[in-house]
C-alpha cells in the first residue's frame, strides 16, 4: 500500500539513542476507514513492551508498519539504526515442508550466514528452542507449541536486535506458552528489544516492561507495567481492564 509517510532509519543528530522507536502522527486510512490515527509512540531499546488492546484497534498494523510491510499515508518511523531490520513471529507459525534442521538452515541462509558458521548457530537455535532432539522431524510432525518454537528460533536466525510477536500464544496451551514467554524474557535478556502484541492481560502483566494501549488507532497510553495495571489513566484502558466491551 503506497503512502507518503516517512520512514527514518538514521534518526538525526541529538536524538536520544536511548530512544529505540519513535512514530510520530501516523495516519493509515483503507477503504476509506481511519485505520491508524495521529498516532504517536516513543519506545526505548531496551525491554519488552506489550501492545494491547481491543480487536481491531490496529495493533497488528502497526507492527507491520514498524516491518515496512505496510507503508502508512502519513507520519514518521524512525527506528534506531542499530535496530535493524525486525523480526516478526506470528500466531500462526508457516513453516516449510522439511525438517525443523532445514528449516532453521534455510533461514540462516536467507539471513546471509556463511556456510562454514551455519552448523555452529543451527545448534545454538535448536538448543534454544529445545528442538534438538526433534531436529531431523518434519516441521508439520511437531506439536503447535513446537512449531512455535521452531518459528521463534527461525525468527532469531538472523541475530534481530528486534523482535515483533503477534499473538504469538494464542493457539498454544498452558505449558506452551509458557515455554514462549521463557523465551521470549531470554531473548529481551539478551538485549533484543522485543514489541509483543497479546489479548491476555495476566500474560501482559507477567511478561512486559512497559505496556502500551492501543484504542481505535491511537496510543491512548504507554506507561509501565505496575502502572499500567494499578492505575490506568484513560477511560478506554480502565473499560478494557475491567473487561467491558469497548466499542
Ligand atoms: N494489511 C492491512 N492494511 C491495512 N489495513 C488493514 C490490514 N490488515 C488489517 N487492516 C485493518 O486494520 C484494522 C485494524 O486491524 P488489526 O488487525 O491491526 O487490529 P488488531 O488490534 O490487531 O486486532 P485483533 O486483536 O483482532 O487482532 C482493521 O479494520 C483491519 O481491517
Amino acid at each position: 500500500m503506497p503512502g507518503d509517510a516517512q520512514i527514518l532509519r538514521f534518526p538525526p543528530a541529538g536524538t536520544d539513542t536511548s530512544e529505540g522507536i519513535r512514530l510520530v502522527d501516523i495516519c493509515l486510512q483503507r477503504n476509506g476507514e481511519s485505520v491508524l490515527d495521529k498516532l504517536s509512540l516513543t519506545l526505548g531499546e531496551k525491554g519488552i513492551t506489550g501492545l494491547i488492546g481491543p480487536n481491531g484497534a490496529g495493533k497488528s498494523v502497526l507492527l507491520r508498519v514498524l516491518t515496512g510491510l505496510i507503508s502508512p499515508n502519513s507520519g514518521v518511523v524512525q527506528i534506531a539504526p542499530h535496530l535493524g531490520d525486525p523480526a516478526l513471529v506470528f500466531q500462526k507459525p508457516v513453516l516449510l515442508r522439511r525438517s525443523v534442521k532445514a528449516n532453521l538452515t534455510h533461514a540462516l541462509r536467507i539471513a546471509g550466514v556463511a556456510k562454514p558458521a551455519r552448523s555452529g548457530r543451527l545448534a545454538e537455535l535448536l538448543v534454544i528452542a529445545e528442538l534438538t532432539r526433534q531436529a531431523e522431524a518434519p516441521a508439520r510432525t511437531l506439536s503447535g507449541g513446537e512449531q512455535q518454537r521452531l518459528a521463534f528460533a527461525r525468527a532469531l536466525a538472523s541475530n534481530p536486535r528486534l523482535l515483533l510477536l503477534d499473538e504469538p500464544t494464542a493457539s498454544l496451551d498452558p505449558a506452551a506458552t509458557a515455554a514462549i514467554e521463557r523465551l521470549t524474557r531470554a531473548t529481551a535478556a539478551s538485549g533484543v528489544k522485543v514489541i509483543f502484541v497479546t489479548h491476555d492481560r495476566a500474560q501482559a502483566a507477567r511478561v512486559c516492561d512497559d505496556i502500551a494501549f492501543l484504542h481505535k488507532g491511537r496510543v491512548t497510553e504507554h506507561a509501565s507495567v505496575t502502572s499500567f495495571f494499578d492505575a490506568p489513566q484513560s477511560r478506554a484502558a480502565r473499560h478494557y481492564l475491567q473487561g467491558d466491551l469497548l466499542l
